[in-house]
């Protein structure tokens, strides 16, 4: 399968297409909170970790609240929405300076943790298509 990357406009949102549930019946919950735990990671040592917070239990704290977005999004138990209230990704995201290229390291991350995974290419497939797209929504400033 291919990760392409879409151009994408900062201030856009394009039409997103939430992830096949059968991803999230393939990983189950704890298969997600451990992509996302490895996403995070590599974020961790790339050129924006200055985005994240820089203490391991803030970098804990924000994987579970990833994580708990992701398996959500996937259909399954509503953990986001109870702990952390309403998505409103493109306004959670506002504080922080998110350029093209930040999105782009951002991306490329999840493709170093999706190309090795054993997940079936169809589920990939359509997990990336939603990172590819949403991920876009996010953007938010040119520097
Ligand atoms: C499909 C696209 C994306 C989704 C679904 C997503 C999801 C999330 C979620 C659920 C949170 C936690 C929000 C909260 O608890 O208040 C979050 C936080 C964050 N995201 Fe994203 N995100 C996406 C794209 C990006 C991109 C492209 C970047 C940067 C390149 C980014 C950087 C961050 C940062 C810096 C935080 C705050 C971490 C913290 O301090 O807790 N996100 N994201």
């Amino acid at each position: 399968m291919e990760f392409n990357i879409t151009e994408g406009q900062i201030g856009t949102r394009p039409p997103v297409v939430k992830p096949d549930p059968k991803v999230l019946e393939y990983l189950g919950e704890d298969g997600m909170r451990q992509l996302i735990s490895d996403h995070y990671d590599l974020l961790r040592q790339s050129n924006i970790k200055g985005l994240f917070p820089p203490s391991d239990e803030g970098f804990a704290l924000a994987k579970k609240h990833s994580a708990d977005f992701f398996i959500q999004i996937c259909g399954g138990t509503r953990h986001f929405d109870q702990s952390r209230g309403k998505p409103m990704m493109a306004a959670r995201h506002a504080p922080f300076a998110i350029t093209q290229e930040a999105r782009r390291v951002w991306l490329e991350s999840y493709i170093m943790v999706l190309k090795p995974h054993a997940m079936p290419d169809d589920l990939k497939q359509s997990f990336w298509n939603y990172l590819d797209v949403f991920s876009i929504w996010m953007m938010n400033t040119t520097e």
